[in-house]
Parts: structure tokens; C-alpha cells; sequence
């Protein structure tokens, strides 16, 4: 900035608009630096000499492996590089590298080496500081039998592993960036090419979600051109939204990622609720592609009987020319009402509700002085013909309307007059022009093939005859009446959001005229909203903004990948047509019911890109004692399968507690072992019930602070907490065909602590413990 304030006071424009370049850019950089300041430099590598003794850009040696003789015999070594590793990178004032970005490839060594493959790496140390305090040092030892010397100094060893450091601390209710301690095996995927699809499995603890944030991290370091395109992390709820969406800022990076629950894909809609197993099984399932397909054709035709009337009326002095089902408002005004917001952007399905009238039966127009007219034969005949055409239904609007004018055209008997064809296309044109500009052609159209939004098909699928008729065949009648009654529910579930968009496909958005955005002077200055106090939308703001509007991504990274229905990977697979994508997932998780379904439609939505697989193996999450109880549900959940190692032991084995029955007790039992937990742990402490006990759970918990959280079992997902009551392991199993899967998930989440509750049904034998649970 000092630089650039005296390139000012060299007085040309040249040198004025360089100055104010250089400024924008130092403000940038310092907000930056200022942004990370908090733990801004957590590591240090210090290295043997590299072999080809090559340096790349930054300055490091580039070789991994160490050069000829850098050990002596005597097993003694120099130091002859040390490298700070930090949030993000900084050069000093000659340009040398100060500070190394930890995504950049010099500070690969940092999380790649390890005693078996150290490279040149001798001493990896872990910096933990507050503000400018340094608290403490952990150091890792790589080659523990070498004598290394730095400046004539012995290596000094502090602390024991950064690891255990960051595994052993409280938990709160957001997640911890893991910069500082990524494992080699998490590394490798962190860093991997971008290129098509990149698969990674793991048990849990593995710290997929943690790789899968650090990633997006490191895609958007690598290249960030490529990737202002955005990046959409898919998160399976919105807890664990809230609970990740803090870790990519404490890594510099925000604005270009979008991480959103698989319930808020569809803008303006935000779902939460959580349909029973069975309205989800017939929801989620291809099954319901196909009911939606003709569900978003037949909605076109209301029957009259609905009694409900809100769309544009036809003009006062009209009416009787329309000819409406029997039960059409009598005063044929109907008020014209569609509901608001409907999709200024194009999207259009999300806020908009549109009530159609009763289908009329009957057009009547005059054209050239004669009445013509269509009955319901004809009119039908043309719809017919009009849905032939494979495009979504909305845009068939104009070629229904084109069809319509040729039915009335032949009516008219015009088409004879003439022998000139001139002359007849242009009486034709005038025919078109006449009849269509008539308010009562107008509004018959409306009514006829009014344009439909997704919300409106979903609403008349709530018609259990309507949609019993749309769903012939594909659903037996149990689930259309299922289906139907929770479409009458006040609210969307998460699986209605996928149906919304699907239908949002299938419908299609007819062009309108885009609203003109005014122009933001302050944004004609290339940023120089930075440096100013008042500004009329940050970047952050921005960025937000044009996340709202994309609706397709450069990158797409799914986390919890298992328990996507078929319909979710639809709608997730539009958002990344042209992406790459990181899928992350564990199979012993899911708890979708049939995961052959939802593989085919994952590969569907992946296309034939090439995939490149890992696996993560070790359980970072669950102490020793914790995995080994878990590690009974799964070989029950999914036979042969193995569980992650865990890489600690608390010597604390699970506690277990039987509750008499009665929902007295249940209740008195778990509040008394979650208070029981908050005074053994420092931080959090998660109630695992299921999903049908969720309300009356945080009842039994709301004394206890907040330090506590009720969870149904499918909100558990991805979630940790220091301690965790998991409740009557039999209801949690029995919930749903995946019941087995989503206990093992209750049984993953604590870091420290399990208590379990068993109820009369879970046949506690004389020491608590549950029958599934038992050897
Ligand atoms: N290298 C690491 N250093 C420190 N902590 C780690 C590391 N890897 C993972 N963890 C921690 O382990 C816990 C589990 O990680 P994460 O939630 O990403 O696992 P996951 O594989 O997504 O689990 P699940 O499948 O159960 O959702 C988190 O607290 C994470 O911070």
C-alpha cells in the first residue's frame, strides 16, 4: 500500500489507475491475512536434502525422496530445509516463500510422510497458538533412530503426536477444521486430480466428511478459474450442514462453495420433515419418475368437482361463453389468483402454488362474425395430439395453442375461400391474430393448459383418485392413499423436494423476459467496495447471491452418499451434468432400503465418467471400546463387511442401563444418564431416540441445557458429540428395512462416552445389555 501511494504521486492516469489496482489487490491480501490470523501457522516440516537437489517455485526441494548421503553411516543427518506450513501462503519481502499454503505441493510431505515411508521428512511438528501465543508444540518423529542436527543444534522432540492431541479435545456443536493433522490416507484423496470421479468409502470416524470439506478447500487452491464455476457440497440434513458449514471459512475459502442439505436443493424450499419409511420407499424409488410423468400430464385437467377456483377468470361479460365442469364458481370470477413468487429466476417451482380452475369443456369464440366453436370431443382430440410431442409439458403451450387456432380454423370452413396461397396465409395470419388476441380465447386458454408449476402437481396428487389413476400399476393402492395423505400435510419432507424438481424438469420453464439488473456503480470499480467503509453488498453477500442463481456446479462433492434415493440422485446429477464429483459414502450406513436402486441411479447421475476409488480405514471418531459394540450391529447389518480400526482406547467401556417399562421411566432413565454424561464430559452430549420418539425426546432433555441435543435416528447422521445416550436399540432397528444400518450410525457417534438405554422390548439380559447387542 505504501508502494502504491507513491506510484500515486506520480500524477499520470496510467499510474492512478495502477495505484488503485495495487491497492484493491493489498486490501484483498490483507483481509485475507487478517481473516486467518486465528491459528494462522499450525506446522513445520523440517527435511533432509532432496535428492536431485531440484527446487520448484516455492523455493522447497521438490524431490520426496532424500539425496545420496544425506545419512551418514553413523546415522546422523543435517537439517537442510524447514518449512512452515499454514492456512495460507505468504512471502516475505523478498518474494521468498515465509509461509507454505498447506494445500500447495510442498506441503504435501507434511501429511504424507510417516514412519514407514518417511521421505525426507525427520521432524513433523504440529504448532498450536491462540492470538500471538504459541499454547503448545506436538512432534512427530519420522526417522526416531536418526541423530539430525539443525544449525549445529540438535532436533529437539516436544509433545506426544498431534493426533491424539486433536482427537482427545471436547467437542462442540460445529466441526474442527483438520489442517493441521491430516493422515496420509486422507491426504491422498484431499489431493487427488480432479478428473471425473473420485469414490471414497469408509466406516465411520474416517473423517470422510472432514476430506470431502478439505478437498473442496484444495480443488479451489488448485484451480480457482475452473472453479468459480462452484463447488455444491451435498449434506444429507441440516444439522450436519450447521455442523460442517464453518469448517471451509476457518480454511479461506467461502463464497465459491455451496454446501446445502439434500432437503434445500431446490431454491426457496427448505424441508425438514421426514416421511415414514414407507411413503419414502414409494417416493424415493424410480417408481415415482414414472407417476410423476403422468401426474404432471394429467394434472392439466382438472376435474370440475375440486370446487376450488383461482385461476384468471375470464373477463366480466364473457363468462357465459365458457362452459366450466358443474361445479365452477358461480359468478365465474374467481379472482385471478396465483400464489406469489412464482420463480421471477426461471425456477418457478419452488414458491408459486397455482390452484387451476375446473378444465372448461367448451371454446367458443367469434372470428370473422361467426361463432365457432369446440366441444369436449374435439377439444380433447387436440390435447391429445398436442401431448404427443416429447418436450416438457409447459413449452407444448404454444404448440397447443397452434393446434387449437388449426381446429377452429377448419371449424371456420375459411380455408377454402381462397385458392392464391398468399392470399390464404394471410387471411390465415389474421384468423390467428383475431382469435387469439379475444379475451375469451385468452382465458379459455389459461384455464385449458394453464402453465403448471411443480407445486401445483403436487397438490393435485394429494387427490388420492387422481393420483391413484396416475400411479396405476406402479404403486399398489396402500401407498397411493399413503402418498396422497402426506402430500396433504402441511410442509414438504425431504423426499417431496426431490419430486419438486423432478417435476420442475419434466414441466420445463417457458423464456420470460429477464428482469434487467440494475448496475451497482460501486461494482464497476473492481472491488474497491473492499477498502470502503460503506458498500451496497460485500462479496460474501455476492457470492451468496450468485450461489442462489447457479443451479449448475463445476464441482459437486456428496457426502453421505448411501443414503440417497434414486430421485435424489436425479435432482443432485442435473446440478453436475458437465462437473467432476467427489462422492463420499459408507454402504453400512445407508438407510435407504434397497441400495441396488439407488446404485443404478448413482451411476445414471455420474454418467460413464471414469471413477478413481479409496478407502479410508481408520476410525478416528470412536475409541477402541466404542467400535468394538458397534462392530456387533454391523455384522448383523451387513455380514462380512469390516469395521475401521479405531486408533485409541479410552480404557471407558459402554455403559448399559435398563428403563422398566412405562414411558415414565424411559423418560427418567435417559434424563438421569444425560446428566449423568454432562458431568463427565467436557462438551456435548447427543440423545439418539427414534425418529417417532423425536419430540417427546427433547421434552425429557429441554432442563438440561444445551449442551445436550435430542436426535432422531436418521438426523444422527455424520453428527458426533463427546458422549451419547443411544435409546432402545430395538425401536431404532425395527424403524425401517434399513433399521439395522441406521442403529450402527446411533452407535458411531460418540467420541468418548456410550450409554445405552434398553427398554422391556429390547430384552435386556441381568446386565443391561440388549439382545442385538449382545455376542
Ligand atoms: N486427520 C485427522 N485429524 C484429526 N481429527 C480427525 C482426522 N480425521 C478425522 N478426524 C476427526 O474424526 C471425526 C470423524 O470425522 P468425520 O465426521 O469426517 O468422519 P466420517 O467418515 O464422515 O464419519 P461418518 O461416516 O460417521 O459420518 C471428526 O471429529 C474429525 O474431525
Amino acid at each position: 500500500m505504501n508502494d502504491a501511494a507513491k506510484r500515486g504521486q506520480v500524477g499520470t492516469p496510467g499510474a492512478l489507475a495502477e495505484r488503485d489496482a495495487q491497492v484493491f489487490r493489498a486490501g484483498i491480501h490483507l483481509n485475507r491475512l487478517n481473516n486467518e490470523f486465528e491459528d494462522f501457522l499450525f506446522g513445520r516440516i523440517d527435511l533432509l536434502p532432496g535428492k536431485d537437489g531440484k527446487k520448484g517455485p516455492d523455493g522447497a526441494y521438490t524431490a520426496v525422496e532424500p539425496a545420496e548421503g544425506a545419512v551418514r553411516p553413523d546415522n546422523t543427518a543435517d537439517i537442510a530445509e524447514t518449512l512452515h506450513i499454514g492456512r495460507i501462503g505468504v512471502l516475505d519481502a523478498e518474494y521468498a516463500p515465509l509461509v507454505i499454503d498447506w494445500r500447495a505441493p510442498a506441503a504435501a510431505p507434511f501429511y504424507r510422510s510417516t514412519p514407514v515411508d518417511p521421505g525426507r521428512v525427520v521432524r513433523r511438528r504440529v504448532i498450536r497458538s491462540k492470538g500471538r501465543r504459541v499454547l503448545g508444540v506436538e512432534d512427530d518423529l519420522m526417522r526416531p533412530e536418526l541423530k539430525a542436527t539443525l544449525a549445529g543444534n540438535e532436533l529437539a522432540v516436544i509433545g506426544d503426536g498431534a493426533l491424539m492431541a486433536a482427537l482427545g479435545q471436547a467437542r462442540s456443536h460445529t466441526m474442527r477444521d483438520i489442517v493441521a493433522s491430516i493422515q496420509a490416507e486422507q491426504d491422498m484423496v484431499i489431493r487427488a486430480p480432479a478428473a471425473s470421479v473420485t469414490y471414497v468409502e469408509g466406516g465411520p470416524g474416517t473423517g470422510k466428511t472432514a476430506v470431502a470439506l478439505h478437498r473442496a478447500a484444495y480443488l479451489l487452491y488448485q484451480d480457482r478459474r475452473r472453479y468459480a464455476g462452484g463447488i455444491l457440497i451435498v449434506s444429507p440434513t441440516p444439522l450436519l450442514v450447521a455442523y460442517t458449514e464453518g469448517v471451509l471459512p476457518s480454511l479461506g475459502e467461502e463464497g465459491q462453495v455451496a454446501i446445502r442439505a439434500v432437503g434445500s436443493l431446490v431454491d426457496g424450499v427448505e424441508a425438514t420433515q421426514y416421511d415414514a419409511p414407507a411413503v419414502a420407499r414409494a417416493k424415493g424409488s424410480y417408481r415415482m419418475l414414472k407417476v410423476l410423468r403422468k401426474a404432471a400430464r394429467g394434472a392439466l385437467e382438472t376435474p370440475g368437482t375440486s370446487g376450488r377456483r383461482t385461476a384468471p377468470a375470464p373477463a366480466r361479460g364473457h363468462s357465459e361463453q365458457l362452459s366450466f365442469g358443474e361445479e365452477t364458481d358461480e359468478n365465474g370470477q374467481g379472482g385471478g389468483e396465483y400464489g406469489q413468487g412464482d420463480g421471477e429466476n426461471g425456477q418457478g417451482g419452488d414458491a408459486g402454488t397455482r390452484n387451476p380452475a375446473a378444465t372448461p369443456t367448451r371454446l367458443r369464440v367469434v372470428a370473422f362474425g361467426r361463432r365457432l366453436e369446440l366441444e369436449a370431443p374435439e377439444l380433447d382430440r387436440v390435447r391429445q395430439n398436442a401431448l404427443s410431442g416429447t418436450a416438457p409439458v409447459n413449452l407444448l403451450r404454444p404448440r397447443a395453442r397452434k393446434l387449437l387456432l388449426d381446429a377452429l380454423w377448419s371449424r371456420s370452413g375459411s380455408g377454402s375461400r381462397h385458392t392464391d396461397p398468399e392470399l390464404a396465409a394471410e387471411l390465415r395470419s389474421s384468423f390467428d391474430e383475431d382469435v387469439s388476441s379475444e379475451d375469451t380465447f385468452i382465458a379459455f386458454f389459461e384455464a385449458w393448459w394453464p402453465e403448471l408449476t411443480p407445486r401445483g402437481v403436487l397438490e393435485a396428487m394429494a387427490d388420492e383418485k387422481r393420483l391413484g389413476r396416475w400411479a396405476r400399476r406402479i404403486l399398489n393402492p396402500g401407498e397411493v392413499r399413503r402418498v396422497a395423505r402426506s402430500l396433504k400435510r402441511d410442509g414438504l419432507s425431504v423426499h417431496d423436494v426431490a419430486m419438486l424438481d423432478e417435476l420442475q424438469a419434466i414441466l420445463g420453464t417457458p423464456a420470460r423476459p429477464r428482469r434487467k439488473r440494475e448496475l451497482d456503480p460501486l461494482d464497476q470499480l473492481t472491488g474497491l467496495e473492499e477498502l470502503m467503509p460503506v458498500r451496497e453488498e460485500s462479496q460474501r453477500e455476492r457470492a451468496e447471491r450468485l450461489a442462489q442463481e447457479r443451479t449448475e456446479y463445476a464441482h459437486v462433492i456428496v457426502d453421505e452418499a448411501q443414503d440417497l434415493t434414486p430421485m435424489q440422485w436425479r435432482m443432485i446429477g442435473r446440478r453436475g451434468r458437465h462437473a467432476t464429483w467427489t462422492v463420499v459414502g459408507d454402504p453400512a450406513q445407508s438407510s435407504w432400503s434397497d441400495p441396488d436402486e439407488a446404485a443404478e441411479a448413482r451411476d445414471e447421475a455420474l454418467g460413464s465418467r471414469p471413477r478413481r476409488r479409496f478407502t479410508l480405514t481408520v476410525n478416528y471418531r470412536n475409541p477402541a471400546e466404542i467400535a468394538e459394540l458397534a462392530a456387533k450391529v454391523l455384522a448383523l447389518a451387513m455380514p462380512g463387511s469390516e469395521s475401521p480400526s479405531a486408533v485409541r482406547s479410552t480404557g471407558v467401556r459402554p455403559r448399559f442401563v435398563t428403563a422398566a417399562g412405562g414411558r415414565d421411566s424411559l423418560a427418567k432413565t435417559v434424563r438421569e444418564e444425560a446428566a449423568r454424561l454432562l458431568d463427565q464430559v467436557d462438551g456435548t452430549v447427543g440423545v439418539v431416540v427414534a425418529m417417532n420418539r423425536r419430540a417427546e425426546a427433547a421434552r425429557w432433555l429441554a432442563a438440561l441445557g444445551d449442551r445436550v441435543v435430542a436426535l432422531g435416528s436418521l438426523e444422527a447422521k455424520g453428527l458426533e458429540y463427546d458422549a451419547t445416550v443411544v435409546v432402545s436399540p430395538a425401536e431404532i432397528a425395527d424403524e425401517s428395512p434399513a433399521g439395522l444400518r441406521v442403529l450402527y450410525v446411533a452407535l458411531t457417534r460418540a467420541t468418548q462416552q456410550l450409554t445405552i438405554v434398553s427398554a422391556p422390548r429390547d430384552e435386556p439380559d441381568a446386565d443391561g445389555v440388549p439382545d442385538l447387542l449382545r455376542d
